[in-house]
């Protein structure tokens, strides 16, 4: 069962799926997106590259929905993201997006299988089903073996894969991710970018990834430079470091 609600009508994998048409966003004096347009394509793995401060994580949370902008549009198909009401935005994010962030933000109190199970018992399916459910996704992530283990016994390579496989479970059309391999040293970084390359390969889910690391990068199809608010130099398209 995918407890996931199809908002869209899929495009084709390989066409667009998620544009930014002539973003921009102020906080207070601070300028942080100043005219971004991109399209990203149905299955395609992105990094949002660039320094400090440059505006990749605001640009992520306006493609995400999560922050509206003050002009410019996001579509997701054929959704006007930016033009939806809160409750609307939400409902999309809870049934067509995934997100990881930097610290897979586990619940402490749960084990690994029990806080990947948890999105899909707040949607209502039955324990033994989430659990199974979860447990699979464990396996995808290469992590089953430490399912019953809380997160302080996990390592940080296998806290971020489970919070991966969380952020999957329900099945995501879009996975969003935050500098994901942030808080890994760079050996980790590797196998957890391998991971989830693939298994958002193997699932046909478009990766859109936030992340300062050229290695990281290097994972994804392409990467799109943002310097002061601004999309830099195009794009660059490239063979991912993995398929
Ligand atoms: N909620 C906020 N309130 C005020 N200013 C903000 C807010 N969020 C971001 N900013 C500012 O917007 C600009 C872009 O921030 P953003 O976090 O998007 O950059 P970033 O490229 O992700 O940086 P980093 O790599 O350091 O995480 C920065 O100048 C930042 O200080």
């Amino acid at each position: 069962m995918n407890v996931s609600s199809t908002t869209i009508s899929e495009p084709a994998f390989g066409e667009t799926l998620l544009s930014a048409q002539g973003l921009h966003l102020s906080f207070g004096l601070t300028h942080a997106l100043r005219g971004i347009d991109f399209e990203i394509a149905h299955g395609e793995r992105v990094a949002i590259m660039g320094p400090s401060g440059s505006g990749k994580s605001t640009l992520l949370h306006v493609l995400a929905g999560v922050l509206t902008p003050d002009e410019g549009e996001v579509r997701y198909g054929k959704t006007v993201v930016s033009g939806l009401g809160e409750a609307d935005r939400a409902r999309l994010r809870l049934s067509d997006f995934g997100f990881v962030f930097q610290f897979g933000q586990l619940i402490p109190d749960l084990s690994a299988i029990d806080n990947v199970s948890i999105p899909l018992l707040l949607a209502g399916m039955s324990r033994k089903r989430a659990l199974g459910q979860a447990r699979a996704w464990l396996d995808q992530l290469r992590v089953a073996d430490h399912a019953s283990k809380l997160p302080t016994q996990l390592s940080g390579g296998q806290a971020q894969c489970v919070a991966i496989a969380r952020a999957l479970v329900t099945a995501p059309k879009v996975l969003f991710a935050d500098e994901p391999t942030g808080a890994l040293d760079s050996l980790v970084a590797e196998s957890v970018m391998e991971t989830l390359t693939d298994v958002t390969h193997a699932n046909r889910t478009t990766l859109v990834i936030v992340t300062h690391d050229a290695r990281t990068a290097s994972y994804t199809d392409r990467e799109i430079v943002v310097r002061d608010g601004r999309v830099s130099s195009g794009y660059t398209d490239r063979q991912p470091a993995r398929r």
